[in-house]
């Protein structure tokens, strides 16, 4: 990659589930990417940083390998790289800057809609086809159940159809995959979300003068998408009642109405999302032309 070693260099998925959401993420930050199709490598125009777009497996490595200086991957995969590294002797150091709000999904034990599975004791001695061995391995030694780990890289879930596995483990959403390929989940063992991880190296101070930059935006980002700007008016009798139905803890402005003596208008920011039942509530009350507005950005 670059030989400039002044440009912060952050890994990210090249394509798949966390790709979009990562040049999101950045593109809110502020950084100007020019990404060209089949292109391993981006320079941001505005700002001194280059991404490496690359496969979602080789993120943890580069940034334990001091190869890239951050990058985003999801817990499932970093957990897993860190377990492989450390049974091999391999640098496995790292930090966590940020849990992000992308890349939910949990790792679970799937069988046949069929099976018996009472518990995960009725896996003893079966074969079970996985991406994430490690994983898979220390949930079993948990549980104190011996099994037979078959690896695939993809298509985990053809598996048992495909006469190769007895159950499978592997990521779940929806459940749509899943249910697709005749299976049910039977036992959660990974949580996981995108995170935002840094390189135990040091970095040269401008570099770190960048990642400062950017995490109280990426905390900005995250804080907005949670948060709403509630806008009504209410009747002045009622006020007290009406505030404390609306959601979050933060104090609501007050403001008159033009020409109107016995209604005010309420603006609020919640870090809750206003459910219908609320609005209908409210309503209820006397409140009307309430308005539920999606916030950009923020900064405390
Ligand atoms: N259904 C899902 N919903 C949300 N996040 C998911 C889902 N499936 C996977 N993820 C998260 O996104 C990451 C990337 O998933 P993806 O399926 O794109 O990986 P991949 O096929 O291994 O891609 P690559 O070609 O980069 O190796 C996963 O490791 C996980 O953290
Ligand atoms: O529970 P669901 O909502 O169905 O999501 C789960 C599926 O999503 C991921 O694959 P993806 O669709 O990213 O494709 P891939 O198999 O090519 O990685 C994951 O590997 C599962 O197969
Ligand atoms: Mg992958």
């Amino acid at each position: 990659m670059t030989s400039d070693n002044t440009r912060l260099r952050i890994a990210i998925q090249k394509s798949g589930r966390l790709s979009k959401e990562c040049q999101q993420l950045l593109k809110g930050c502020g950084v100007k990417l020019n990404i060209r199709e089949q292109r391993l490598i981006a320079h941001a125009e505005n700002m001194p940083i280059d991404l490496l777009l690359v496969r979602d497996d080789d993120i943890p490595g580069l940034v334990m390998d001091g190869v890239v200086d951050l990058g985003v991957v999801g817990e499932n995969v970093l957990e897993e790289t860190l377990m492989e590294r450390q049974a091999q002797g391999e640098a496995a150091e790292f930090n966590v800057l940020k849990r992000l709000d992308f890349g939910g999904c949990r790792l679970s034990l799937a069988v046949a809609q069929d099976a018996d599975y009472p518990d995960v004791k009725s896996l003893e001695g079966k074969r079970i086809a996985t991406s994430y061995p490690w994983l898979l391995k220390r949930f079993m030694d948990k549980q104190g159940v011996k099994f037979k780990s078959v690896m695939l890289n993809g298509s985990v879930e053809v598996a048992p159809r495909a006469g190769v596995a007895d159950a499978i483990c592997d990521l779940v959403s929806t459940g749509a995959t899943l249910e697709a390929n005749g299976l049910v989940e039977a036992d959660v063992i990974f949580r996981s979300k995108a995170v935002l991880i840094q390189s135990a190296a040091e970095l040269p101070l401008a570099k770190q003068a960048v990642i400062d930059k950017l995490l109280p935006r990426i905390q900005g980002l995250q804080q907005a998408r949670e948060s709403k700007y509630i806008m009504l008016h209410a009747p002045k009798a009622r006020l007290e009642e009406v505030i404390d139905l609306l959601p979050g803890a933060e104090r609501p402005t007050i403001m008159p109405l033009a020409g109107e003596t016995n209604q005010v208008a309420i603006h609020v920011v919640s870090s809750e999302d206003m459910f219908w039942e609320t609005m209908e509530g409210l309503k209820e009350l006397g409140a009307s032309s309430i308005l539920v507005l999606p916030i950009e950005k923020m900064m405390e």
